[in-house]
């Protein structure tokens, strides 16, 4: 039978991880948190002394990443110079066709025969998967999502300037939404979640009774 994919788009901190984490897991499907292949280029490009915004350096590093690639669960990928220079390589066209194979290869093959795929990321409705059963693109404000990028980082023990969280956060909406290739925006056919006065469950609530309209499905954990 062919996997249903459920695709989860929005910008950096605005809760798409967690909400993707939480229907796999509901559902039974597999998830592909598909900004760690951006992390993973862009760190590795890093790694070599290279630019991540040189299209030869970025496009080698994507070619080089394989499912297995230790590099893919390294802590170091959670970085906010990791999310920076991967959302360098992310402008990269080479870099995003050498991805693409991986991605759809995910939605069309779920590890553990899973039926079912969740993928995160910035151009899943738009470009990796049109056809996706269900198509979600999660948002909140600037304020909000530096807010909680804050606190996560507190969390962690990382020292984090209010401003500079902004800022970064910013920029990285900038790159991400003016691009070229493949820019962040909603699908015309995805359920827009705005997730600022919403907490985790409400959010997971209503994706639920989204995927539910659309795949006839219901969460079986
Ligand atoms: N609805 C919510 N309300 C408050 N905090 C939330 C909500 N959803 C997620 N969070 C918290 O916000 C932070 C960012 O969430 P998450 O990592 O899921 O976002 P993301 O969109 O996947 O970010 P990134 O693209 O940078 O990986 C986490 O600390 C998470 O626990
Ligand atoms: N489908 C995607 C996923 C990610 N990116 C780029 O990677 C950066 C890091 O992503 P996170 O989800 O881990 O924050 C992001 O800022 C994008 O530039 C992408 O282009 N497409």
């Amino acid at each position: 039978m062919t996997p249903i994919v459920v695709a989860i788009d929005g910008p950096a901190a605005s809760g798409k991880g967690t909400l993707s984490q939480r229907i796999a897991d509901a559902f039974g499907f597999a998830h592909l948190d598909t900004g760690v292949l951006y992390r993973a280029v862009g760190v590795a490009v890093l790694r070599e002394g290279g630019d991540p915004a040189d299209n030869a350096a970025a496009a080698k590093a994507a070619y080089a990443l394989d499912p297995d690639h230790p590099i893919l669960r390294e802590v170091a990928l959670r970085t906010d110079e990791a999310a920076q220079a991967a959302s360098k390589v992310a402008a990269v066209p080479e870099v995003r066709a050498a991805l693409l194979d991986f991605q759809r290869r995910f939605t069309q093959h779920p590890p553990g025969g899973a039926p079912g795929a969740v993928l995160d990321g910035r151009d899943i409705g738009t470009v990796v998967c049109p056809e996706a059963d269900a198509k979600l693109f999660v948002t909140a404000s600037v304020e909000v999502r530096a807010e909680r990028r804050l606190r996560e980082l507190r969390n962690r023990g990382i020292p984090a300037i209010p401003s500079d969280v902004l800022e970064d956060m910013k920029a990285r909406d900038a790159r991400d939404s003016q691009r070229a290739v493949a820019p962040l925006r909603p699908a015309v056919d995805a359920f827009v979640l705005d997730t600022s006065a919403l907490d985790a469950d409400e959010v997971f609530a209503r994706a639920v009774a989204h995927i539910g309209s659309k795949t006839g499905l219901r969460p079986t954990a």
